[in-house]
């Protein structure tokens, strides 16, 4: 398993944020996530160093979807980054932290009424409308409020990178935003730039996620750039903000060439810098909207293997008391992890596996004919780069109970998701008779 952050190994054993994942089991339970707390910190601060510029001002949002709790909303409140929201519960559980709403950017493809009252009242500072039905919804709720409200529209320019097709967003037949193709975008454009209830910055565009080449980058840039001079020529509106969305690509297992944070970043800086010139457009400010990448190398899951199983066909299984609940990524995307028995890092990996979890489900694999320490049961079983879209996508299938969530960092672990309980799982059931 390849190793990030404060991960250490100290007498065989697994050690993240200085301190032992034994230790942290014994504490906290199983399966656990662990997140890395400098590490987390550590990515944001290469975001905001890389993606700066002498020409516009320049905001990194972190896109809450990726890993979203409370503590979260505080740790980026308290780096200085902004914030994505993509449903009433992601608004609410920043409003709740004490997240500066301002500084909240509310998606969504079908946002509902109430979702964008929760979002006017709690004065989340821009909506990215998707859509000429949304645009009217949101007007008819700023007049019956009296407010006025940021917009920028989100718009799909085409653009396909190289990704799982789940995570593609910007084919033609992608169900987010408006094509820059669609001529009818710009009446779109023009009713929102002329309404009294809203006040259009820019355009918005996200290309998919878990990208690992610049070049859908560069392109996407240029496509912007240049969509925003036609449509000032065209219509005469002028855009002064561009959001680039998010997707940079991280590690997870062996082939996966993760995109350098700072690199990528300063590239697009400069092309952006080359394209806002040569197409004479007023950008004032730009954003992206990184989510995997500030956190998916910093968290960890730990489990106890629970059972070991060789098979009449000769395959072994390790058991984990986890499994597609904690991490549904393997089963939805075939996503790769790489895993290490925490307990005895320095032994050989010499057994070839399929990690399984408790499941009624034969797809609740986390890791897939893989090497690993051999091991017994009782041990930890550590899983790398788990800290985006696990915890995130987490379910109650088969009524098994979400994992508790700790943050470690300089020898100290802070609890910051309970356990969930069995009373959790019935807590709103009610009962027929
Ligand atoms: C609109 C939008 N912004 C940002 C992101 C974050 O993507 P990632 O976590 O890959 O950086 C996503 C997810 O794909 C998204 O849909
Ligand atoms: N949830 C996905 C990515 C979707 C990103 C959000 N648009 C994943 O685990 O890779």
């Amino acid at each position: 398993m390849r190793r990030f952050g404060t991960m250490e190994v100290k007498e065989n054993l697994l050690h993240i944020g200085g301190i032992s994942t034994e230790k942290l089991v014994e504490e906290y339970g199983s399966p656990l996530y662990v997140m890395d707390q400098c590490l987390i910190e550590e990515n944001m601060n290469k975001f905001k160093r890389g993606f700066q510029s002498n020409k516009f001002q320049t905001e990194i949002i972190y896109a809450s979807k990726a890993f979203l709790t409370m503590a979260m909303c505080q740790l980026v409140a308290r780096e200085g980054l902004s914030m994505d929201a993509v449903s009433g519960g992601e608004v609410f559980t920043a409003r709740e932290a004490g997240f500066p709403m301002e500084k909240i950017y509310f998606h969504g493809n079908n946002k509902g009424a109430e979702e964008i009252e929760l979002a006017l009242e709690s004065k989340v500072g821009t909506i990215i409308v998707d859509n000429p039905g949304e645009l009217e919804l949101l007007e008819e709720l700023c007049r019956k409020g009296n407010s006025k409200v940021r917009i920028l529209l989100r718009v799909n320019p085409g653009i396909e990178a190289h990704t799982h097709e789940y995570i593609q967003t910007s084919k033609y037949c992608s169900k987010f935003g408006e094509s820059i193709f669609d001529e009818t975008i710009e009446g779109f454009i023009e009713r929102a730039s002329k309404s009294q209830y809203i006040s259009l910055d820019g355009f918005h565009c996200h290309i998919g996620s878990q990208i690992f080449d610049e070049a859908p980058y560069l392109v996407a840039i240029e496509t912007m750039v240049e969509f925003a001079a036609k449509i000032k020529r065209k219509t005469g509106y002028s855009a002064k903000v561009l959001n680039m969305g998010g997707g940079f690509g991280v590690y997870y297992s062996k082939g996966d060439d993760a995109l350098d944070i700072e690199d990528i970043t300063s590239k697009m800086i400069e092309h952006l810098e080359r394209k806002i010139d040569e197409y004479q457009v007023e950008i004032e400010r730009v954003m992206i909207e990184p989510g995997r990448s500030i956190v998916a190398n910093a968290g960890t899951t730990l489990y106890r293997v629970g059972g070991l199983k060789t098979t009449y066909s000769g395959k072994k299984y390790v058991f984990i008391d986890g499994g597609m609940t904690d991490n549904i990524r393997p089963a939805l995307y075939q996503a790769e992890y790489e895993g290490s028995i925490a307990n005895r890092m320095t032994d050989p990996t010499t057994e070839l596996v399929t990690v399984a979890g408790k499941c009624c489900e034969s797809g609740d694999v986390i890791m897939k004919d893989t090497l690993l320490q051999k091991c017994q049961v009782g041990d930890i079983l550590a899983v790398g780069s788990t800290g985006a879209y696990n915890y995130s996508m987490a379910s109650n299938y088969n009524r098994i109970t979400k994992p508790a969530v700790v943050f470690v960092g300089s020898g100290e672990s802070k609890l910051v998701v309970k356990r969930e309980t069995y009373m959790d799982l019935i807590k709103n059931d009610i009962k027929l008779y």
